[in-house]
């Protein structure tokens, strides 16, 4: 009698109310039916299922609900189709791998999972359903476009920590996305020298708890090994990888990965690769009960780099065991993935492909933010791929922005809206601070020129104003409207600057972006600052140009101080802003008014500029657009991750913009033997040139010498008969102490 009044009185105040219902659930759900009508949410739940359905479910919706979760109260069935408390829903669940069924009427919630996951996801999408103190009546029939959906921790530079990971699965969980993949480059135990040993007790037992907050979120944690710079194809070595695999399974993984990435030699042989990847799923994953299928990251893993001839694809094709899951980065290492392209490697590999989705990886723009939204790969490539792992930056927190898109994504393609999603990650990720967030993100998210030429828009909705603004200002006459919507931007960039370096909600990500905000303080006072000059000059005020001038002329310096000082690293050092528009912007602008000023009052104030005092040439096509770092007294070319294939005849050419008497270069190319192969040269003119003798010091490295006549040309080489594999680890010229 007492359940049934407290059912009652349940209903009576579960107020049926009319509202429109703008349904927000992250990722977008396939199916969502709404009456239009909604109910307060009752004071008390009474679950039903919690015996057979997902634990995690159940842990979830006991967290979500705490003290309103009782034995009496308003009906909540929770189970996976089969189970008794939702029997009645089964034909309504979706028949499909981590599909549910969710329904809210004046009567009963019910979450009904095709399987397990789907139950979870189904508590996932409930939780977003309140609103306001109402739960709307609602239908869902939800399930995922891509199988296996997530994030691949495979960059090069610092590896995320243990708490940043810690808070990446959470949010996996609360995004519906299942899979991480443990793979940082430079973790020695993953990769090269140690990827044969155990961890070590400190580390094994933080990812033993990564396995366990993965598994409470509903996520298969991935471990990925990289053995391929060292592997000797022996018994031993194979030995050495079946038995760190055990390790890990006794640490709880249960998802386990090969890397073949980024490797030359003995351990790039397709058939080699085969027959230890075969040995592996023969002799572990099928006889372990609860093995997911192995995935492998193949060698020739972008069809830039397929050989049709090396039949290094096609040996993975016909002979790789079927259930093995072959990644793949798209028709380039960073590439947008298209139908087609997915269509083509699955010709090759006789499978779908596991798309490795190369953004917002940044480890070869390491001054760059990538925060920008994502797009450009294709809706329609759902039923071609059997997996989308995205490979994001250095920075975990902000790389959360494409992790949330990238969820929405790859649950429900067809609805998926690049920027309705892109602003629903802001939201999420830093609640507080949407719109300075948005005016952050929205200057730092293309890459800059790099040796990849991968570029993303940035400052989209400013820059049409921002090109016609300059174009009319050097015909003499701009529109003022214009002017203020610049003056206008540049004040909201140096707001959101100093509103997020005090933001407190989210400090692990204010920690890892301060750098850059620092910089976007100065980039917004810079343009105010120029914008300022426009004025003073015009209004033929000397002293107040030439203070603007001073203004700006100092900020310019405490930004290249600043590159100097945070983000220091061997690649692209430095913390770079809003360089596609706004920097390029706050320079024409200075140089333009400096100019006129200079022609008005016969002054020769110095053009402010960053100038280059170097210019690269070759022929090698992964070295084409390589950027150079400049120093005050060096010129250093960026190193490359990727194994560079050198032709006979090609060259590198560094021209410097005046000949000096140079100390020395510094080559280093990582590979063991000579380098009888290639020869270094300079030249004072272009036209006649001297050998260089190139002495190996203790790191393998390469010194260039030469009497000291001043040069101008530096190159290199391969004076040789056919093509080298080689790392461009270090290039530089050193041109003054
Ligand atoms: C499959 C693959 N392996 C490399 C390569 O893609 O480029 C990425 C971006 O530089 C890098 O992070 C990754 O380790």
């Amino acid at each position: 009698m007492k359940k049934v009044l407290v059912f009652f009185v349940c209903l009576l105040l579960a107020q049926v109310r009319v509202m429109a219902q703008d349904i927000q659930v992250q990722p977008s759900p396939r199916q969502v039916n709404v009456t239009g009508k909604s109910m307060t949410i009752p004071v008390a739940f009474r679950l039903v299922g919690e015996q057979e359905a997902n634990p995690h479910a159940i842990a979830l919706l006991k967290q979500f609900l705490g003290d309103r979760l009782g034995t009496e109260g308003f009906p909540l069935f929770v189970g996976e189709k089969g189970d008794r408390a939702v029997r009645g829903a089964k034909r309504l669940i979706p028949d499909h791998p981590e599909g549910y069924y969710l329904s809210i009427t004046d009567k009963a919630i019910t979450l009904a999972g095709n399987d397990e996951r789907g139950t979870y996801y189904a508590a996932r999408t409930f939780m977003q359903l309140f609103h306001e103190g109402h739960l709307p009546f609602v239908g869902i029939q939800d399930y995922p476009d891509v199988r296996f959906r997530g994030v691949v921790e495979g960059f090069y530079g610092t590896p995320w920590s243990h708490e940043a990971r810690l808070r990446q699965l959470r949010f996996y969980g609360e995004n519906k996305l299942n899979t991480y993949i443990y793979g940082p480059k430079d973790d020695p135990f993953h990769s090269s020298p140690n990827w044969r040993k155990p961890y070590p007790a400190k580390e094994a037992a933080r990812l033993a708890e990564l396995v366990k907050v993965a598994d409470e979120n509903e996520v298969d944690f991935v471990w990925a090994i990289h053995p391929g710079l060292d592997i000797r194809w022996e018994t031993s070595d194979r030995d050495s990888l079946m038995a760190k695999f055990e390790r890990m399974y006794d640490l709880g993984v249960r998802s386990f990965a090969v890397f073949f990435d980024d490797i030359s030699g003995e351990g790039a042989k397709a058939d080699r690769q085969v027959e230890l990847l075969n040995y592996i799923d023969d002799h572990f994953v099928q006889v372990k009960p609860d093995v997911t299928p192995l995935i492998v990251c193949p060698t020739e893993y972008n069809k830039g780099w397929a050989r049709p001839e090396s039949g290094y694809l096609a040996t993975i094709g016909e002979k790789l065991n079927p259930s093995v899951e072959v990644m793949w980065t798209g028709d380039r290492v960073i590439s947008e993935i298209t139908r087609e392209g997915v269509e083509w490697i699955r010709e090759q590999i006789k499978r779908p492909a596991y798309i490795w989705w190369n953004f917002p990886v940044s480890d070869y723009v390491r001054d760059h933010l990538l925060l920008g939204e994502v797009y450009g790969n294709g809706k329609d490539i759902a039923g071609s791929i059997s997996g989308f792992v995205a490979n994001p930056m250095e920075w975990a927190e902000a790389s959360k922005l494409a992790i949330y898109c990238v969820a929405d994504y790859t649950w429900n393609m067809q609805s998926y809206d690049r920027s309705r999603s892109w602003h629903r990650a802001i939201r999420a990720i830093i609640p507080e601070n949407v719109e300075a967030f948005t005016v952050f993100a929205r200057h730092n998210s293309d890459l800059g020129e790099n040796v990849h030429r991968f570029r993303r828009e940035e400052s989209v909705e400013i820059q049409p104003v921002a090109e016609r603004f300059m174009k009319r200002y050097r015909e003499g006459h701009y529109d003022e409207r214009d002017f203020l919507a610049l003056q206008d931007e540049f004040e909201r960039v140096a707001e959101a600057a100093d509103l997020l370096l005090i933001d407190r909600e989210n400090e692990a990500l204010i920690e890892e972006i301060t750098p850059w905000l620092h910089q976007f303080k100065i980039l917004g006072d810079a343009g105010q600052e120029a914008l300022a000059m426009i004025k003073a000059g015009e209004r033929g005020d000397r002293e107040l140009f030439l203070r603007k001038y001073n203004h700006v002329k100092a900020l310019r310096k405490r930004s290249y101080e600043l590159e100097r000082q945070f983000n220091q690293n061997p690649y692209q050092p430095g913390v770079k802003t809003g360089t596609t528009v706004l920097q390029p912007l706050v320079l024409d602008v200075f140089t333009e008014a400096t100019e006129r000023f200079n022609r008005q009052n016969g002054t020769d104030l110095p053009l402010l500029a960053d100038y280059s005092p170097c210019k690269l040439t070759t022929n090698v096509p992964q070295l084409e657009h390589l950027p150079l770092q400049v120093y005050p007294s060096r010129v250093h070319l960026t190193p490359l991750l990727e194994v560079v294939k050198w032709p006979a005849g090609g060259y590198l050419q560094l021209e410097l913009d005046d000949a000096y008497r140079i100390p020395g270069t510094r080559l280093n190319f990582d590979v063991k033997g000579d380098l009888s192969w290639g020869v270094m040269e300079v030249s004072a003119d272009g036209e006649t040139w001297q050998t260089v003798t190139l002495t190996r010091d203790a790191r393998g490295r390469l010194n260039g010498k030469w009497e000291d006549t001043p040069v101008k040309f530096v190159r290199f080489t391969n004076t040789g008969e056919g093509e080298q594999q080689v790392y461009l680890r270090e290039f530089y010229v050193v041109f003054s102490l």
